[in-house]
């Protein structure tokens, strides 16, 4: 038998950074959605006790440093599973992109091996198991629209965002999110995002209000560090998105699009100079 199952990209529309934790992670508010730009994974029982990943994708590790596999390997050890598992990435979504790629495939894989291996492993306690593998698994895990504190495990569910286009650039440039928050100093933030606001715009559903309090204290080091970050997040509000933020680390920058009549000349514009564009919906 064969599962299928989406691994969505995230995006964060506010990130703040409150302090640097005792066992070396940040303490932050987020507030995280999902796109419709997902990697596809598919599961299938092996013969043998083995867990093999393959992918289309040449760029991302196939061994037990890819989190697909991570996470195939702790259900098994956890639930004492003696069967062994393919998975097929089909990878579409971005690597190291600030878009929690790995993320979404190893939260996908969690749910998946659930399904194929009839574990009956509650949401709650799946969510935990992610959070061995990242800060990010558990909202990967659940989906949604949620406020994420803690190390972003922390999770609180919302409403929704209202419905709107989501134009997504990514520079060709890897980020890493550990050398990003390594470089964070919280003396240094010059505008702490408004939480409640944020909250507000969507509880209201306003999309005006959601753009106008977009915000992500991470965006001061990674555009220091890459000016060509800055530099599409300008092109994105000269071509007329609504909002603009950069997702998590970095460096993708997203736009949202209240109309599909700006969308062309949005993506035309960036595509001038920026190869990898997408233009997707909220995931409502
Ligand atoms: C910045 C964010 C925003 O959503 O996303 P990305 O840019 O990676 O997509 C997340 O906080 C990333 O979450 P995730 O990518 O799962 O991070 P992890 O694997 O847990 O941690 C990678 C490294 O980032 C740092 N880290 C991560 C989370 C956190 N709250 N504080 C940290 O200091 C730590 O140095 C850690 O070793
Ligand atoms: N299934 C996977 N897909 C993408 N990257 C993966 C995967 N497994 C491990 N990685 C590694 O994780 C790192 C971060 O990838 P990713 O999750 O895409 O970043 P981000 O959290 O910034 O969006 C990369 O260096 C990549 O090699």
């Amino acid at each position: 038998m064969k599962i299928y199952e989406k691994a969505p990209a995230k995006i964060n529309l506010l990130l703040d950074v409150l302090r640097k934790r005792q066992d070396g992670y940040h303490e932050v508010e987020m507030i995280m959605t999902m796109v419709d730009l997902a990697d596809r994974l598919e599961m299938e029982e092996l013969g043998r006790d083995a867990i093999i990943i393959s992918s289309q994708a040449g760029y991302i590790p196939l061994d037990e440093k890819n989190l697909a596999f991570q996470a195939a390997r702790l259900i098994k050890e956890r639930y004492d599973v003696r069967k062994g598992v393919y998975i097929h990435l089909d990878k579409k979504i971005p690597v190291a992109a600030g878009l929690a790629g790995g993320s979404s495939d190893a939260a996908a894989a969690l749910r998946g091996l659930n399904r194929l291996w009839k574990l009956n492993i509650p949401t709650s306690e799946l969510c935990r198991l992610g959070a061995e593998l990242g800060s990010d698994v558990p909202f990967c895990v659940t989906g949604g629209t949620a406020l994420a504190t803690g190390r972003g495990e922390v999770l609180q569910h919302i409403d929704n965002p209202p419905q709107c286009w989501v134009v997504l650039a990514k520079p060709p440039i890897n980020v890493s999110t550990a050398d990003v928050y390594g470089r964070f100093r919280a003396d240094e933030v010059r505008r702490h995002p408004s939480l409640s606001g944020m909250m507000n715009a969507i509880k209201q559903g306003s999309l005006h209000g959601v753009c106008s309090e977009l915000g992500n204290v991470l965006e001061d080091v990674t555009l220091s560090l890459y000016p060509q970050v800055m530099q599409l997040k300008e092109s994105m509000q000269r071509l007329g998105a609504d909002g603009v933020l950069m997702s998590g680390s970095g460096p993708t920058v997203f736009g949202l699009v209240s109309k599909e009549a700006k969308l062309a000349r949005i993506y035309n514009g960036l595509r001038g100079f920026c190869k990898e564009v997408y233009v997707v919906r909220m995931l409502t």
